[in-house]
């Protein structure tokens, strides 16, 4: 079955004030289809840099990044935002909502742009599948304000969701939650892929992680097998 993405030799230096630093020295990544994947790392090894270049927010400096079986490692701006759009989901630690719209509505943003074809009645009816997929149908009225962190991270999701994205990207989506409601969030997120759509979680949470079908960790610029857990 071909991958949904394969990233092979992905490099990338950044240069900053001071000398260039190679973050992403060489990695590669196949997800395919229905996976969960979790990065780890400590802070600065470049997981966000890595999820950046994964969610065509930057390009690569060398390597081929393939989305299907098309290279879209040097693609343009205006093809890397359509592609982004259509394929793409994102789910950050902050929320970003807008407070003074419903959940509902919050959702429905989503299908602005591009998705002006469908009918009315068929966006709300998106909108209502994505909430109740991430199980806050009940609380579609509502706006942010109202809402706890976690039912506002899984409005979050659920923007994320509706467009019916191949691949949803989380980077430390659990990071402003408690433990508890992290876990309900990461298996919201775990969900997701039972429907088909590739999942990469960024996190600094071991558990988090181990709920995820592999668990990677990035240091020196390489992506590698997470050493398994000491049991306590
Ligand atoms: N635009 C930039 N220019 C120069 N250096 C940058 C830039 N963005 C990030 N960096 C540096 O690149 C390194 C990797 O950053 P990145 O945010 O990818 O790490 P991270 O693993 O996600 O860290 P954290 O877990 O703290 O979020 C860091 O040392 C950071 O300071």
């Amino acid at each position: 079955m071909t991958p949904l993405i394969q990233l092979t030799g992905i490099t990338k230096t950044l240069k900053g004030q001071s000398e260039p630093r190679t973050i992403l020295a060489g990695v590669d990544l196949t997800v395919h289809s229905g996976e969960s994947v979790a990065i780890l790392g400590r802070s600065g090894s470049g997981k966000s840099t890595l999820l950046s270049l994964i969610g065509l927010f930057d390009r690569p400096d060398g390597g081929q990044y393939l989305l299907g079986d098309r290279d879209i490692t040097k693609l343009s701006e205006r093809r890397s935002a359509a592609l982004r759009s259509a394929e793409f989901g994102f789910v950050f630690q902050r929320f970003f909502l807008l407070k003074h719209l419903t959940a509902a509505q919050n959702v429905a943003m989503a299908l602005v742009n591009g998705q002006g074809w469908r009918s009315r009645r068929k966006r709300k009816a998106l909108v209502l599948a994505a909430l109740e997929q991430v199980g806050i149908g009940h609380l579609a009225k509502h706006k942010p304000p109202r809402l706890s962190g976690g039912e506002q991270q899984r409005v979050a999701i659920a923007r994320a969701l509706v467009r019916e994205p191949r691949i949803l990207l989380a980077d430390e989506p659990t990071g402003a939650l408690d433990t508890e409601t992290g876990n309900l969030v990461v298996d919201v997120l775990r969900a997701a892929t039972e429907r088909g759509c590739g999942l990469i979680l960024v996190t600094h949470d071991r558990d988090h992680a181990d709920k995820m079908g592999r668990v990677l960790r990035l240091n020196d610029g390489l992506l590698a097998p997470a050493p398994q857990r000491v049991p306590a």
